[in-house]
């Protein structure tokens, strides 16, 4: 590139959008990040070549490995002619009537044991659907995610039964994830401690509100000591005591050489919890690594976008982009984990 012409980026062709942003970026780089020489080289405008990361076999936990997942729906008039996200994220139309609904694209990360990692990204970013490969129950329609054993999924739906009481929810909960009566009886202390309702757990569940449930889901699928926690949403309705009690028992499952996997739409959570955040936005992998920079630069993308500044807001994607180190998964000779949902209960 021509040391002349600083604040032209050369990957860009004129004129178009990415130029634009190109020029946002510059200003904001020329005030805050511009490297001495004015070169653009540090900041490429195309997304950066991954780095060939290799998989530790004592230390893993997930591996997602150049993962894309697309939905195939029923297409229907009243989806073809809507007008909101969903139409944009309609990328084609196959024959007969199916529908291509894209929600992950070429996502590759590793998760190693001690890490607690959350999740963000706006709605219908793909959260959810990156829960569903962890768990194994849906398999990506490319690439392939990993797990070292079958992952605890807590979750708004995980199952309680409405007309038992909070007791009989424990007992059944804790044989439905695989211990033995006894097991469950030696866990149930532990279970009330952490849910903190002893005075409610004689009641049936369809007394609780929803926050109590959550407190009840949380400590009973944390009790078998899972390997992989994962957890969609599912702490957001407790109180600060509760709260406090969550992130002591998610240290305890870091502790013991797990690991823990967290989706919310609440940064404080995701802070307070988690050693690494990974932003996800329209199916794509936009940012890996510390809870407070990625949550900042979340929060300034959402702030510019809920006030309708969707140009500031296109700057703050590309800017984060351009930080993240894309890695390209590879795996030693016994380094590969069993494909998820192939994995037996430990
Ligand atoms: N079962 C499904 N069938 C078809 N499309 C789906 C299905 N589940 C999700 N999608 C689509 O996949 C995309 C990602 O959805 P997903 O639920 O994973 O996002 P999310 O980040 O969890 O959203 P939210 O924050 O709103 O819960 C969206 O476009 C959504 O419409």
């Amino acid at each position: 590139m021509s040391t002349s012409t600083p604040y032209v980026p050369r990957r860009v062709s004129r004129n178009s959008e990415s130029e634009l942003i190109a020029q946002d970026l510059a200003i904001e780089f020329d005030d805050h990040d511009f490297s001495e020489d004015g070169s653009w080289d540090e900041y490429p405008l195309t997304q950066q070549s991954p780095v060939v990361r290799t998989v530790d076999p004592k230390n893993v936990c997930l591996v997602v490995d150049d993962a894309s997942m697309t939905y195939r729906v029923r297409s229907s008039n009243e989806y073809r002619h809507s007008q909101g996200r969903f139409t944009r994220a309609v990328k084609r139309v196959t024959g007969a009537g199916w529908t291509e609904v894209p929600a992950l694209s070429n996502l590759s990360f590793i998760v190693n044991r001690g890490e607690s990692v959350g999740v963000i990204g706006t709605n219908g970013s793909g959260k959810s659907t990156l829960i569903k490969l962890l768990t194994g129950k849906v398999r990506p329609t490319s690439g392939e995610v990993y797990a070292s054993s079958t992952p605890v999924m807590l979750g708004v739906n995980a199952a309680l039964v409405k007309d038992i009481s909070g007791k009989e929810n424990i007992r059944l909960g804790c044989l439905a994830m695989g211990l033995s009566p006894e097991q469950a009886d030696a866990k149930y202390d532990q279970i009330v401690e952490i849910s903190g309702l002893s005075d409610a757990l004689d009641m049936p569940l369809k007394t609780y509100s929803s926050g109590m449930a959550s407190r009840l889901q949380f400590a009973i699928a944390t009790s078998v000591d899972p390997d992989i926690l994962l957890i969609d949403e599912a702490l957001n309705t407790g109180d600060a005591q509760f709260r406090a009690r969550t992130k002591k028992r998610l240290d305890e499952v870091r502790a013991q050489a797990g690991c823990v996997f967290l989706v919310s739409h609440s940064l404080g959570t995701i802070k307070q919890m988690c050693t690494r955040v990974i932003w996800i936005e329209q199916g794509e992998l936009l940012a890996d690594g510390d809870p407070q920079w990625v949550c900042q630069q979340y929060e300034e993308y959402t702030a510019h976008k809920s006030n309708d500044r969707l140009r500031s807001a296109k700057v703050v994607y590309e800017r984060t982009r351009l930080q993240l180190n894309p890695i390209q998964v590879d795996f030693t000779d016994g380094s590969r984990p069993k494909k998820a949902g192939t994995n037996s209960m430990r």
